[in-house]
């Protein structure tokens, strides 16, 4: 029953509500989260943790007016439900339908579009200021989690945020997990917060004390802590300038509204930290807020399946073995995930290697620089990083690894598209950003494999070196159980045929197999975008009319014009059909679909290389190969 949930359409219908209504609304709200997310699949455990507090946000605050401004944003299902976007919820993460995150385009009420994490503070400053700046009475609120917290952008915002005389809100949302236990001394601060005297004042001093404006309630507290002759430290957040508010508990609407009315009146920078728990209201996830973090459809009564052996292994799994086999011969490896270690398959390693595994929190510009100091000393440090994510440590692969051509191995995850998360995951700019970089290697594993001989080979070099590889399974080829590198830079080729050859860097290399059976085309497995295999490339050319580059990643300054620029330096001028991703952002949907949107499945390769090269139907065997277009 969501009869009170039915009458919302907007905000502006919630805030008509008495308030004793409210705790009715998070009720029927949450169920109808997890009846939607259990149906779709999605971001679950963080969104049953923001019901109460997203319903007393828009309650208080004047959307769209005033601005929210959600951190990563996976935890904004409830502000989508409660901004006129229930009906569409159906149609989450799916191609046409929702985002899973806040987008500008699809809501007023989505202030800022985000899904890579801790650019809320950054944002809503930028807000804020321009309320001031040109007179608009506004106000902005930042809603981050605790994980978000820790990375350096949020700090960097807070040290600008706290000297800019702005009307800005950080709402903490503190549940105490990032998608796993979180990790670091920002967090051991927090539960300190959260477990002394702060919290334990809160409570005692209860909801009459919450009703009265909090900086009065923060000076008496500490006028009588200090008559009573203890000293209370002020919180880091007030050492950066922040009027700090909290803990408060982040279920409790009775406290909750009240705080942020009083808090709405406030002038500059106001810090509320809120306290909330991950999987609210729903046992399971309570109990496993990891495996909820981002299931896929489950049946609410049961729950989760324990996942069954898969037919095919991931190549995050492929990932993982390599890593703990490599580490077993090798101890001067070392892992590293910036917050990730379920998505990067790093959860056994830590378990057989525990002095060895390094979750830095969501911090990729340090994950990047710390490994280029464990490999100053002589440690050989594996970075698993989703592609999306290294684009936040671009400048530390290039000034702190590259530059000093240190041994760092990049195990680039969810590389090419990646589906559900749609264009802020999407692993589509590394091979450009990447080969680019002088010392740089990049290798393509078109398999399972394959992505383990070549993790091998990366890891024996003396530069550095990226592996980049997709989310989800390969095409099911065994995987040797030994570790036997691939040559360093070196392809070959997989398909003899006549005319046309097809180059295909990474797992695009199987569509392109039965494309080419198609059209009786040579195909070659470049396995390296950098070095580019230019002798094999050179005697492909020779005797092709014409070269079809193949990737899954972006055309512009990939694999495919790295092909053009070694032609063009060899003087060859063989026409080239460059197909990857086209210059626009990968909307989200079903992984399948969208690869055949991009004319990437084995049906578009063969479609465009026949139009490219009029080779009409079957008929590729007619003389004079014309070039189109
Ligand atoms: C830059 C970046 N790194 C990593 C991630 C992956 N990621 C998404 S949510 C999340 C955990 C966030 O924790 P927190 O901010 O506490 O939110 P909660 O899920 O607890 O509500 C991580 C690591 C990301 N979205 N962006
Ligand atoms: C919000 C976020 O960044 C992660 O939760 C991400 O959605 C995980 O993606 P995978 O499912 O590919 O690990
Ligand atoms: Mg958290």
């Amino acid at each position: 029953m969501t009869s009170l949930l039915d009458t919302i359409e907007s905000p502006a219908d919630l805030r008509r509500l008495p308030r004793p209504q409210l705790s009715q609304l998070a009720a029927e709200l949450r169920a109808f989260v997890l009846e939607s997310v259990s149906r779709t699949g999605g971001h679950l455990s963080s969104n049953l943790g923001t019901v109460e507090l997203t319903i007393a946000l828009h309650y208080v605050f004047n959307t769209p007016h005033d601005r929210l401004v959600w951190d990563v944003g996976h935890q904004t299902y409830p502000h989508k439900i409660l901004t006129g976007r229930r009906e569409r919820m159906s149609t989450l993460r799916q191609l046409g339908g929702l985002s899973g995150f806040p987008v500008r385009g699809e809501s007023e009420y989505d202030a800022f579009g985000t899904a890579h994490s801790s650019t809320s503070i950054s944002a809503a400053l930028g807000m804020a200021m321009a309320a001031r700046q040109k007179g608009e009475d506004r106000k902005a609120v930042a809603i981050i989690g605790d994980g978000a917290m820790s990375a350096g952008m949020a700090f960097e915002a807070l040290n600008n945020a706290g000297v800019a005389e702005c009307d800005l809100l950080v709402v903490l949302n503190d549940n105490d997990m990032s998608i796993s236990p979180p990790v670091g001394a920002l967090n051991r601060y927090l539960a300190q917060l959260m477990s002394g005297r702060f919290y334990a004042a809160a409570k005692n001093v209860g909801k009459n004390v919450l009703k009265v404006a909090p900086p009065l309630f923060e000076l008496a507290k500490r006028l009588e802590e200090q008559a009573k002759g203890m000293v209370v430290p002020a919180t880091l957040f007030e050492k950066f300038g922040f009027n700090y508010i909290g803990p408060i508990d982040g279920h409790d609407l009775e406290s909750l509204v009240p705080t942020l009315e009083n808090i709405r009146h406030l002038k500059g920078p106001q810090f509320l930290h809120v306290v909330t728990r991950k999987g609210q209201g729903y046992k399971l996830a309570e109990a496993d807020p990891v495996a909820y973090h981002g299931p896929g459809k489950f049946d609410p009564l049961v729950g989760l399946k324990p996942p069954a052996a898969p037919a095919k292994p991931t190549f995050t799994q492929v990932f993982g073995q390599w890593l703990c086999d490599m580490a077993a011969q090798d101890e001067r490896l070392v892992g590293i995930t910036p917050a990730m270690r379920e998505g990067s398959g790093l959860v056994e390693f830590e378990k057989r290697f525990p002095d060895r595994y390094f979750d830095v929190g969501i911090a990729e510009q340090h994950a990047v620089t710390f490994a280029a100091g464990l490999a100053c000393e002589g440690l050989k440090p594996v970075v698993a990083i989703y592609s999306t994510f290294l684009q936040r440590a671009y400048d530390q692969m290039i000034h702190d690894v590259a530059l000093q051509n240190l041994p760092v191995v990049f195990a680039l995850d969810r590389a090419g598209i990646v589906g559900a998360d749609g264009p802020t995951h999407a692993g589509a700019y590394d091979i450009p950003y990447i080969r680019c970089v002088p010392n740089m290697s990049l290798a393509c594993p078109a398999d399972e494999g394959e992505c383990r001989a070549l993790l091998t080979t990366a890891f024996h070099q003396s530069h550095p070196v990226a592996v980049r590889y997709p989310r989800g399974a390969g095409v099911g080829v065994e995987v040797p159980q030994d570790l036997q590198p691939l040559p360093f830079g070196k392809g070959e080729i997989r398909r003899e045929g006549a005319r046309v050859a097809i180059l295909a860097f990474g797992t695009l290399l199987y569509p392109a197999l039965r494309a080419a059976d198609a059209l009786d085309a040579t195909v070659v497995n470049m396995r390296w975008a950098k070095p580019l295999d230019s002798a094999l490339l050179l005697e492909v050319a020779a005797r092709h009319e014409a070269l079809v580059t193949v990737e899954e990643g972006a055309l512009m300054g990939g694999a495919g014009s790295a092909v053009l620029e070694a032609l063009q330096a060899a003087g060859v001028s063989t026409p080239v059909l460059q197909l990857g991703l086209r210059d626009e952002f990968i909307p989200h949907g079903d992984p399948a679909r969208l690869l055949s949107l991009q004319g990437l499945d084995a049906a578009g390769i063969e479609r465009s290389i026949r139009e490219r090269f009029d080779l009409p139907g079957s008929d590729a065997n007619r003389p004079g190969l014309k070039v189109v277009g």
